[in-house]
């Protein structure tokens, strides 16, 4: 499912009208109408409803799902923000039709006292006044609608967006509508996925308005939700004759005396998704430590590492930030032809050797959580999650890379410039040592999978899906540790593999 700007879905919208033909009154009965059919199943017979109009096409859509709400003979009250003279186009079309069809409306600037008073009695409010066309913050009368909308108890239903909430996402403090549900129109906007847009959304619900996919492969949208589906169709397949060579021979530089726990938790995320052969390189003074946890893998001094001994290096949990660590990074880089993973402490001294990233021939992937893509980039913090899908990119292309910026929408960009968006996950997994779990998790997946994105995607989807599990069967987010996660990867695994068509 693509994931699109408010420019991107404008062009999609236009090439679906001129090109293909599909008229915008279509798609605007198409979209009320899945809207009304997805909203049925939580209406009941007694609620009081109130359907709030905008003067562009989100409006529009308003009067179609008011259309649908009087044939079924809800209680329904329709106001509108503008004067009836303003409503232009499709919008002004559906209005008609709907008058036609028997539907009367309230202007809430001819009865503004009313509506204040109704608004607070509705069960449920219909949220048509602003979609994509919104810029900036709303204006007069719209900030107004919108302040009373949010104080009132009704359950609220946005279409397409949540008014105010502009389409692309990025920083706002301005009020936007509150919503408790939002059906999304043909695919997720930018906004669903990036802060603090994401929390105004409520439930989110996508709805298929008819847009042909031809509309977007001529749009060139290279961003899409990574899915359930995506990971089932690619999961590996486990040869009956294969033997552990075959399964990927994986060399973890990880941990140090103060950090022996970055090591254990990142080797555990790997044997428990499937590395042949696990060797991890730590201080000797703690493998006795971490192989308490890490029984299968084996060990290798710093000084006595063969990197091309091994199919892929991943390193970085809990390495330290020490002069002495800095060229074990150099030194992996240098060995071109491996593939790298680079996490945590690994990433702070890539840094100072991003140039060799362009010379490598075998592909770099790097998983920083904002602070350390901050840092990557020169950017602050608040710069990189308020452009998360652009300053991945930009990153990912101009070193010819994999960036996975985690979050609690993750994003994979891949150095043609393509983006992947997880959606699995929660809170449970803001705690330390569950980053180092997801890097054994890629690390175990590279070697495995038919494609490295594949690999990355679906291990980023599964540590998330290991999250739901526990919290959804045994715990609470607050007490869920990077450990647990690693014991249950394979109750997770067990059941997408029960599901797989692979
Ligand atoms: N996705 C699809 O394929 C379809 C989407 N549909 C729906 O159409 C809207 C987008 O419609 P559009 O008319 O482009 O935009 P809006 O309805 O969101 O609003 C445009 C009007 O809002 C005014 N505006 C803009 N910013 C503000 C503001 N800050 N305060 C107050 N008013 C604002 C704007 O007026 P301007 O003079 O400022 O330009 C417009 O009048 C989409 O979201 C879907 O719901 C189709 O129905 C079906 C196809
Ligand atoms: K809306």
């Amino acid at each position: 499912m693509h994931i699109v700007s408010r420019e991107e879905m404008q062009a999609i919208d236009h090439y679906a009208i001129e090109t293909i033909g599909l008229q915008g009154a279509i798609l605007m009965e198409n979209a009320g109408r899945a809207i009304f059919q997805k909203l049925l199943p939580l209406l009941k017979k007694e609620d009081r409803i109130g359907v709030i109009i905008g003067k562009g096409n989100n409006g529009g859509d308003g009067f179609v799902i008011a259309r649908c709400l009087m044939e079924k003979s809800f209680q329904t009250d329709v106001w509108v923000v503008p004067a009836k003279k303003e409503l232009t186009g499709d919008a002004q079309s559906h209005m008609g039709i709907y008058f036609r069809a028997g539907g009367t409306v309230r202007f809430i600037q001819d009865e503004h006292n009313t509506f204040l008073k109704k608004v607070n009695e509705y069960t449920v409010v219909i949220d048509a006044l602003l979609g994509t066309g919104v810029h900036g913050e709303p204006r007069s009368p719209y900030l107004g609608v919108i302040q009373s909308v949010n104080q009132s108890q009704a359950m609220v239903a946005a279409v397409d967006l949540p008014s105010g909430v502009p389409a692309n996402g990025g920083q706002f403090t301005h009020e936007a509508v509150q919503a408790d549900h939002t059906y999304t129109l043909q695919c997720p906007k930018l906004a669903m996925y990036t802060k603090p847009a994401a929390a105004y959304f409520g439930t989110s619900h996508i709805v298929d308005i008819g847009i042909p996919n031809i509309a977007f492969r001529e749009q060139e949208v290279l961003r899409r939700l990574w899915t359930r589906e995506d990971v089932l169709t690619s999961l590996p397949k486990r040869e009956a004759f294969s033997h552990k060579g075959a399964h990927g021979k994986g060399l973890l530089i990880a941990g140090s005396t103060e950090m022996p726990g970055a090591a254990a938790l990142a080797a555990k995320g790997a044997l428990r998704s499937g590395i042949g052969l696990l060797t991890i390189s730590t201080p000797e003074e703690i493998w006795t430590a971490v192989s308490t946890h890490a029984v299968e893998a084996t060990y290798v001094s710093r000084d006595d590492i063969q990197f091309d001994h091994y199919d892929g290096i991943a390193l970085g949990p809990g390495l330290g930030r020490e002069k002495s660590t800095a060229h074990l990074v150099k030194k992996a880089l240098s060995h071109d032809d491996i593939p790298l993973l680079i996490d945590a402490d690994g990433l702070f001294h890539l840094k100072s050797y991003i140039k060799l990233l362009k010379k490598r021939q075998a592909p770099v992937v790097i998983t920083p959580h904002p602070g350390e893509m901050a840092r990557l980039t020169g950017l602050t913090i608040k710069e990189i999650e308020n452009n998360r899908f652009q300053t991945a990119k930009a990153f990912a292309v101009n070193h010819g890379i994999y960036v996975v910026l985690k979050g609690k929408y993750t994003v994979i960009s891949t150095p043609d410039g393509n983006q992947f968006v997880n959606d699995t996950g929660n809170a449970a997994l803001a705690k330390g040592g569950t980053g180092d779990v997801l890097t054994g998790m890629i690390f175990a997946f590279m070697f495995q999978h038919q494609s490295l994105l594949s690999a990355i995607c679906n291990a980023v989807h599964l540590h998330g899906m290991v999250a739901e599990h526990l919290t959804l069967h045994s715990h609470s987010k607050l007490d869920v540790l990077a450990s647990d996660v690693t014991q249950a990867i394979p109750v997770v695994l067990h059941n997408f593999y029960r599901d797989t068509v692979c």
